[in-house]
């Protein structure tokens, strides 16, 4: 591991942690990206292929990346989580890549006291100045699908520029063909209100991230005895301006927020895409499914055509 040793501390770094500590309304700062290292260039002609596993706090990310990793090694397919939350605890299976391999959010609380938040915040401009340890870190798996496991917090890609910042790092300098998978908890988002703040949070992901996107409602498990199957479709796949009308929201809602719930139904009704794919992580059929939409928008199976003739030339030499 590498260890955050007082000469790594970078005085600019510090004050932006510190700062973060205490965030000024509307405030953002620009971060400074390391793009230069021996490895992007060696690769800039390869195209990889992988998905961005991101959502709030809780919603299932890490479990969703182990039954997909679990699913893949079943039909034979290889794939790696590379972690991207310096606050991951240790799960049953072990990340390839591991940003705490390079910084943890617990050595940056221990060295620098630091709180939570300054700490991840501290964690991802370190990592956003060392991107050439992704690079060689990646450089390893060049033809090998990768699942990044993001941290929940959603100010890394709305307040501070964080994540949007890798994901154009990834796509841009080292040719990924990256999809984001946008999770949200069913029993959260299983009632209209909460419904239309779940769509907003996922709007803005995409809207940042400028990935292609798929939405999944993770732990249908746990609503499914509460909610009947008609009424799930209609979460599933929204009709935005359907759902004020019949779920009464339009009664419940303090009538100086009506206006603002119809504005935002029209929103997400004309962006038409808050469709929903149903996750059980339990359940291989609805792992097998999503994935099937994820090698669809990163056009997986094309990669694996060209890739073919190489193939061949190894196996005649
Ligand atoms: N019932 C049920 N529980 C689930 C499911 N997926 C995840 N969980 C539980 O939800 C909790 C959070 O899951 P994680 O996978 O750690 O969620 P996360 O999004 O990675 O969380 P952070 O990394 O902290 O943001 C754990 O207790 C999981 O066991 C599911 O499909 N059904
Ligand atoms: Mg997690």
């Amino acid at each position: 591991m590498r260890k955050i040793l007082p000469k790594f501390i970078d005085d600019e770094l510090k004050d932006h942690a510190r700062e973060a500590k205490q965030p000024k309304a509307g405030e953002a700062f620009t971060l400074q990206t390391s793009t230069q290292s021996s490895v992007l260039l060696d690769n800039n002609n390869m195209s990889r292929v992988g998905t961005m596993v991101l959502g709030p706090a809780g919603a299932g990310k890490s479990t969703f990346c182990n039954s997909i990793i679990s699913h893949m090694q079943t039909i034979g397919r290889r794939a790696h989580i590379v972690n991207l939350d310096p606050a991951a605890e240790a799960t049953k299976y072990e990340f390839t890549i591991d940003i705490r391999d390079l910084i943890s959010v617990d050595d940056v609380m221990e060295e620098m006291d630091l709180g939570p938040n300054g700490a991840l915040i501290y964690c991802f401009e370190y990592l956003l100045k060392n991107l050439d340890w992704l690079d060689e870190e990646i450089g390893d798996f060049n033809d090998e699908y990768l699942i990044f496991d993001c941290p929940g917090q959603i100010e890394l890609y709305t307040h501070i520029p964080v994540l949007p910042n890798i994901v154009r790092h990834l796509t841009q300098q080292l040719n990924f063909n990256l999809c984001a998978t946008y999770l949200l908890e069913a029993p959260f988002v299983i009632d209209s209100s909460k419904f239309f703040s779940g769509a907003l949070s996922a709007m803005s992901a995409m809207i940042l991230l400028e990935l292609p996107h798929i939405n999944v409602l993770s732990k249908l498990d746990l609503i499914k005895g509460d909610i009947n199957k008609r009424k799930l479709k209609r979460f599933l796949n929204p009709d935005a301006m359907l759902m004020i009308e019949t779920d009464g929201m339009n009664q419940e809602s303090n009538p100086k927020f009506l206006r603002l719930n119809q504005c935002i139904a029209n929103l997400v009704d004309d962006f038409g895409m808050v469709q929903f794919l149903p996750l059980e992580s339990n359940n291989p059929d609805s792992i097998a499914t999503i994935l099937s939409y994820i090698d669809d928008i990163t056009q997986w199976a094309e990669g694996q055509e060209q890739k073919e003739p190489d193939d061949q030339i190894d196996v005649e030499e």
